[in-house]
């Protein structure tokens, strides 16, 4: 059979289709799903092709528990992956009080005040800002101190910052499923950014190390000059 235009633009479209999807899941627990998968139907295609039916048979059979289990396993990531896909296009986020927030990341981190902020994007946060407190309130170093003042109410959990507003404060995360010898503030952070295109920034509360989150990377402690540029670049793409 010629190859038509047709076969051409099918080949082309699903291999744009598979480098996406590859790049989606890069650098995610998916990755090992997917190199898992291949050797499960490389197995299975061998073991039909050497007629070793009861193997085959078994194979076949576990392939569709399979399927259902994995979605029940890898629901975190199917859901990141499927809002990556949705993400409306667009200005990435409305303005930011950069100077305000990093001189408050400043007295947060000399200070040792634990804390967690979570930029929006494009990604809508509102179903995390509901668990906690909504503040709406004009950023400020100052109020940062205050909400991530040890001891208050709602220093304990996740603010979230929507252009220069503190928009909610006392968030619950959700927590990363990654082992990286970090605690729970730590896996929070990055828990969000793989389900989100925020970025999120995390003090330690035992060093003071400022860390940022994003698309389900942590990066190792940064400087207040680092992360200026970080944001800057990160805000404008
Ligand atoms: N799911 C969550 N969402 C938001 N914040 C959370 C979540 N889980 C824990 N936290 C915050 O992390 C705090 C606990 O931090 P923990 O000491 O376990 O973290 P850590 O990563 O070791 O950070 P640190 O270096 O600051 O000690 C909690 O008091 C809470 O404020």
């Amino acid at each position: 059979m010629p190859l038509t235009w047709r076969d051409v633009l099918d080949i082309l479209l699903v291999g744009i289709l598979f480098y996406y999807l590859w790049r989606l899941m890069a650098g995610t627990r998916a990755l090992n799903l997917v190199r898992g998968v291949l050797v499960y139907l490389v197995v299975w295609f061998l073991a039909s092709l050497l007629g070793l039916s009861t193997l085959s048979w078994l194979l076949g059979n576990a392939a569709t528990l399979g399927a259902f289990a994995l979605i029940v396993v890898f629901q975190p990531e199917l859901r990141g992956l499927l809002e990556r896909i949705g993400r409306p296009q667009g200005p990435r986020a409305p303005s930011l009080a950069l100077e305000e927030l990093l001189l408050g990341l400043a007295r947060l981190s000399e200070r040792r005040y634990g804390a967690i902020l979570a930029l929006e994007r494009r990604t809508p946060l509102g179903e995390y800002a509901a668990t906690g407190e909504i503040l709406e309130a004009r950023l400020s170093a100052r109020l940062l101190q205050t909400v991530f003042y040890p001891g208050t109410p709602l220093h304990d959990g996740g603010a979230i910052l929507r252009g220069d507003r503190l928009f909610a404060a006392g968030c619950v995360f959700p927590l990363s499923e990654a082992r990286m010898g970090l605690g729970t503030r730590h896996r929070a952070a990055l828990g969000l950014s793989e389900v989100s295109d925020a970025l999120v920034i995390v003090v330690s509360e035992e060093t003071g190390a400022i860390r940022l989150a994003e698309g389900g990377r942590l990066s190792p402690p940064m400087s207040l000059e680092a992360l200026r540029e970080k944001l800057k670049e990160a805000l404008r793409a």
